[in-house]
C-alpha cells in the first residue's frame, strides 16, 4: 500500500539501518506502523534492542575513525550530495511525512524545504570549523586550539517534524566528522529510513549514518546513554524524557544537547497590528495541528483590543478545513494518536468547567479517530491546565491582560523557556518584552521562527544548547588546546 504510493519505492524501508546494511528481521519481532488519519496499517518494523544498538554503536565508531580523516571540503560536498537528494526527492519524503505523522502536504513538503536546508547550511558550515592561534605566555611558545569531531552521536528525535529533527542534528554532526545513531520516535521511522537510503546514495559511508527502529524504547535508549564509545546524546522531546536521559548519560559524561517542551505565551499588545496579529498567531497555534514544542500554547491579549482580536481568530479558526492530510486543501490534519486527542479534551473540559468560555470548535471532530476540531477558548485564567501545562494540539486558550508588565509576569510564570511571541508596532514597548521574557527564542510580529539560519534552543527546563546556524556545529565539536615550546623566536 504505502510503496506504490511513491515515485521511487526504495525510499520505502521496512528495515533498521545498521552499518550500510537494511536490517529486515531481528530476534525480536516487528512492529505495525498505522496512518494517524485511517487507522490503515502503512509498514512493519523489526524491532530492534540492546544488541542492535550495541552492533549500530561499533559500526559507527568504526566509520567515524575514518570519516574524521576526511577534509572538510570533501565532507560538504558528500553533504551537499545529500541535500540535493533530499529536495529531488521531496514528494516521496512528504508523502511519507503525511502519512506516518498526519499533517498535511503542504506542510511536510515545507517541512522538507526546512530539514534540507539544515543539511545545505551545514554542508558550507562543516568549511567554517577554525581554530586559534593564541599570544603565548613565552617567547619560546606558542599556543594553538583545534576543533575536533565529538565522536559516536547519538541522536533521540520526536515524531512531531520527523525529517527536520533529524537533519537538525545529523547535518552538523556529519559535517563535523561524527558519526551518528538515530533511534526515531517510533511512530515516524519511515522518514528517517529514506533519509538513510538518501544518505547511502549521497556517498555517506556505511556506519556514518545510522537507524534503529523502535520497539523497546528504553532498552535501546539505555544503550546510547550508557554506552562508553557514544560521545555526545541529542535528543528532541519532552522535558520528562530529556530529564531521564540527562540522568543516564551522567554515568559517562557524555556531552548533551536537549531541545524539550514548551509553554509559549504569545503577547498581543493593544498597539499592534490586528491583521498580522491574527495571522502570525494562527501560525504560531495551529502549525502541525499545534504539535509543536514552539507552538503559541497561551495567546495573552491587552483589554483594549480583547473582544474585537477574540472573534476575529474565532472566525478565521472555525474555517480551518480538518481532515486527511493528503487531501487537497485540508489545513487541519489528525493529532498523533489517541493519547493526545485526550489530553487536548482533558484541558478543554478542565477550561470550561471553571469558567473560560468556548468561541469555536471543543470537541472531537466528526470525522473521528485522531481528529479534534480546532477550538478557540475565551476568559482563560492563567492557572487552568491549558495555559500551565504543554496542551501539543490545535487548542487557542486567550489570556486577558491590563499593564504590559502584568503579561510579561504571566509569560514567565512557567518552568519553561523555549519560545515566546509578541505583536506591537512600538519599537521601546518590543524591546522591553524581548528582553524580559524568559525564553530562547522571540518571534515579534510573527509567528514563524523555525528557520535553519537562526539557534534554535531554550532556557530554563526547556533545554540545554542550540541546533542550528553558525552555532549549531559547536555542538558536534572538542576543542583542543596545544601548549608548544622549545620554539626559538630568533635565528641568532
Ligand atoms: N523542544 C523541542 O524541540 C521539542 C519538544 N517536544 C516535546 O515532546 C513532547 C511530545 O513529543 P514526543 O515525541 O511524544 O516526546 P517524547 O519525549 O515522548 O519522545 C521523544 C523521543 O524520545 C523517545 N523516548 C521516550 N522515552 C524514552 C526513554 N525512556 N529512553 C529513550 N528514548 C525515549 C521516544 O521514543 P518512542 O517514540 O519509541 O516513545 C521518541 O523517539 C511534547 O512535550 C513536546 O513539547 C517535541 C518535539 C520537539
Ligand atoms: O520549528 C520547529 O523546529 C519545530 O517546532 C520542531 S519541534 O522543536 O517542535 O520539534
Amino acid at each position: 500500500m504505502t510503496r506504490h504510493l511513491l515515485k521511487n519505492p526504495d525510499l520505502f524501508r521496512e528495515a533498521a539501518l545498521i552499518d550500510g546494511q537494511w536490517i529486515t528481521e531481528t530476534p525480536h519481532g516487528h512492529s505495525e506502523l498505522r496512518n494517524p488519519a485511517t487507522g490503515e496499517v502503512l509498514a512493519r518494523l523489526p524491532r530492534c534492542k540492546e544488541e542492535e544498538t550495541t552492533r549500530a554503536i561499533v559500526a559507527a565508531d568504526k566509520a567515524f575513525r575514518a570519516w574524521r580523516q576526511t577534509t572538510a571540503k570533501h565532507r560538504s560536498q558528500v553533504l551537499n550530495r545529500w541535500w540535493s537528494l533530499i529536495v529531488e526527492n521531496k514528494e516521496d519524503l512528504a508523502t511519507l511525512i503525511t502519512l506516518e505523522e498526519g499533517k498535511p502536504l503542504s506542510e511536510a513538503r515545507g517541512e522538507i524545504d526546512y530539514a534540507a536546508g539544515f543539511v545545505q547550511w551545514f554542508a558550507e558550515e562543516s568549511k567554517r570549523v577554525r581554530g586559534d592561534v593564541i599570544p603565548a605566555p613565552r617567547e619560546t611558545q606558542r599556543i594553538v586550539t583545534l576543533k575536533q569531531p565529538i565522536g559516536v552521536c547519538a541522536a533521540i528525535t520526536p515524531w512531531n517534524f520527523p525529517a527536520a529533527m533529524i537533519t537538525r542534528k545529523a547535518g552538523p554532526a556529519l559535517a563535523a566528522g561524527c558519526a551518528m545513531v538515530v533511534k526515531p520516535a517510533s511512530q515516524t521511522p519511515l522518514t528517517a529510513l529514506a533519509l538513510g537510503e538518501l544518505a547511502l546514495r549521497a556517498g555517506i559511508p556505511p556506519g556514518i549514518f545510522n537507524v534503529i527502529t523502535g520497539g523497546d524504547t528504553r532498552a535501546i535508549g539505555g544503550v546510547l546513554t550508557s554506552h562508553p564509545l557514544v560521545r555526545k546524546v541529542t535528543f528532541t522531546g519532552s522535558t520528562e524524557v530529556g530529564r531521564v536521559l540527562l540522568q543516564q548519560s551522567a554515568s559517562t559524561i557524555k556531552k548533551c544537547s536537549m531541545e524539550l517542551g514548551g509553554n509559549a505565551p504569545c503577547i498581543v499588545f493593544d498597539d499592534a497590528d490586528i491583521d498580522t496579529a491574527v495571522e502570525g498567531i494562527l501560525v504560531a497555534k495551529f502549525r502541525n495541528t499545534g504539535q509543536s514544542c514552539i507552538a503559541a500554547n497561551r495567546v495573552m491579549v491587552q483589554a483594549g483590543i480583547y473582544d474585537a482580536l477574540a472573534a476575529r481568530l474565532a472566525e478565521r479558526v472555525g474555517q480551518l478545513k480538518v481532515g486527511n492530510g493528503l487531501e487537497p486543501g485540508v489545513q487541519i490534519g489528525p493529532m498523533i494518536d489517541a493519547g493526545a486527542v485526550s489530553k487536548v479534551e482533558e484541558h478543554v473540559d478542565n477550561a470550561v468547567a471553571g469558567g473560560a468560555r468556548l468561541l469555536t470548535g471543543g470537541r472531537r471532530h466528526a470525522l473521528g479517530g485522531c481528529f479534534y476540531e480546532p477550538t478557540v477558548l475565551a476568559d482563560v485564567a492563567p492557572g487552568m491546565a491549558v495555559a500551565v501545562q504543554e496542551t501539543f494540539g490545535p487548542v487557542m486558550p486567550l489570556v486577558r491582560f491590563e499593564r504590559d508588565e502584568d503579561a510579561i509576569a504571566m509569560a514567565n510564570d512557567t518552568e519553561f523557556g523555549l519560545a515566546s511571541y509578541l505583536f506591537s508596532k512600538d519599537a521601546a514597548r518590543i524591546w522591553r518584552a524581548a528582553e524580559a521574557l524568559e525564553s530562547g527564542m522571540v518571534g515579534i510580529n510573527t509567528g514563524l521562527i523555525s528557520n535553519e539560519l537562526a539557534p534554535f534552543g531554550g532556557i530554563k527546563q526547556s533545554g540545554l544548547g542550540r541546533e542550528g546556524s553558525h552555532y549549531g556545529i559547536d555542538e558536534f565539536l572538542e576543542l583542543k588546546y596545544l601548549c608548544w615550546d622549545g620554539l626559538h623566536p630568533s635565528f641568532a
